[in-house]
């Protein structure tokens, strides 16, 4: 048996593993273990290496995974960057709670980004998330403003990038690091194809350390797709109830509209936004049904 060393698998592509390993970047392929148990290796994935002579190796074992996310696949994030403009297109905020409330679920650290601030005023976005407990950025990908402080966040961290079509997720890559070059919608307007159809998610290794996928492919729909959230587990995707959850009149309060609510007598106080709790009730009101053995 050869030796053996770990690492993390920041690119998979037509049955290679390329795995980042204290020796360099090693070309792997997986043993045949996991085909045989239908196990699936994701980028992300920190992986057991055994070397083959010539540089090569083979992996062997992986960790158990903290979290991951299937379409695109990847595993292992410390931080899901949930990307939104000002303007062209406003930002829904229903749309933007649910994807924050998936990531809680996954134990995902969310990283609020409002773009576009040198068309529109991005603070009220920012205020609402900042005061719901949130790190938040406001950034303008033509001028460059606020793009430090996102470079500062992806710093010794795993982290992809989430949000509807045009809110600047390429754009705001391309301006962390050029070397990332996605391209942006006047770019594929001139090639005259579509964009993230053909290609493989990778990590790509920042410079101050940490990683980003190159890709800005997962959807809110992707998202909420891979996590359906249960009634019970609603409440505890929504951070600022925590602390008042507990001093609810009844036990099983849904904090939709019951007397001796502490999270609606924090709402009405103003500890709570309007809008966080506005899209927790109408969050409430679809999963309200469901069931753990419908999800299944
Ligand atoms: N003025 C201004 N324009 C921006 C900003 N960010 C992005 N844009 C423009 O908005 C459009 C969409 O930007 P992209 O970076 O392609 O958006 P995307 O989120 O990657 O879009 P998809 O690839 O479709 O998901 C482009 O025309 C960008 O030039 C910004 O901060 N300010
Ligand atoms: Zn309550």
């Amino acid at each position: 048996m050869g030796e053996t060393t770990h690492g993390l698998i920041v690119k998979a592509m037509s049955g290679f593993y390329y795995v980042q390993c204290p020796e360099g970047l090693i070309e792997c392929r997986a043993r045949g273990v996991f085909r045989k148990r239908g196990q699936d290796l994701y980028v992300g994935d920190n992986a057991s290496v055994e070397l083959t002579a010539g540089g090569k190796g083979y992996v062997v074992a992986v960790d158990e995974r903290r979290n991951f996310l299937v379409r695109p696949p990847l595993a292992n994030l410390d931080q899901l960057v949930l990307v939104s403009s000002t303007c062209e297109p406003v930002p829904n905020l229903l749309v933007i709670d649910r994807m924050i409330a998936v990531a809680e679920r996954k134990g995902i650290e969310p990283l609020l980004v409002f773009t576009k601030k040198d068309m529109a005023d991005a603070s009220p976005y920012a205020r609402i998330y900042r005061h719901a407990g949130f790190a938040v950025a406001e950034v303008s990908n033509a001028t460059g403003e606020g793009v430090d402080a996102v470079r500062a966040a992806l710093t010794g961290r795993v982290s992809a990038f989430s949000g509807n079509s045009g809110v600047g997720k390429s754009s705001l890559l391309n301006r962390v690091d050029a070397r990332l070059a996605l391209p942006t919608a006047e770019i594929s307007q001139k090639l005259g194809r579509g964009r993230h159809t053909t290609r493989h998610v990778e990590l790509f290794a920042l410079p101050e350390g940490g990683y980003v996928a190159d890709t800005p492919g997962f959807s809110s729909l992707d998202l909420e797709r891979c996590e359906p959230i249960l009634k019970e587990d609603l409440a505890g995707c929504f951070r600022e109830f925590a602390d008042y959850v507990d001093g609810c009149r009844f036990t099983g309060c849904s904090h939709t509209k019951e007397k001796g609510c502490a999270v609606l007598e924090a709402l009405a106080r103003g500890d709570i936004e309007p809008t966080r709790h506005e899209s927790y009730v109408s969050m409430w009101n679809q999963v309200m049904d469901l069931k753990e053995w419908e999800l299944k």
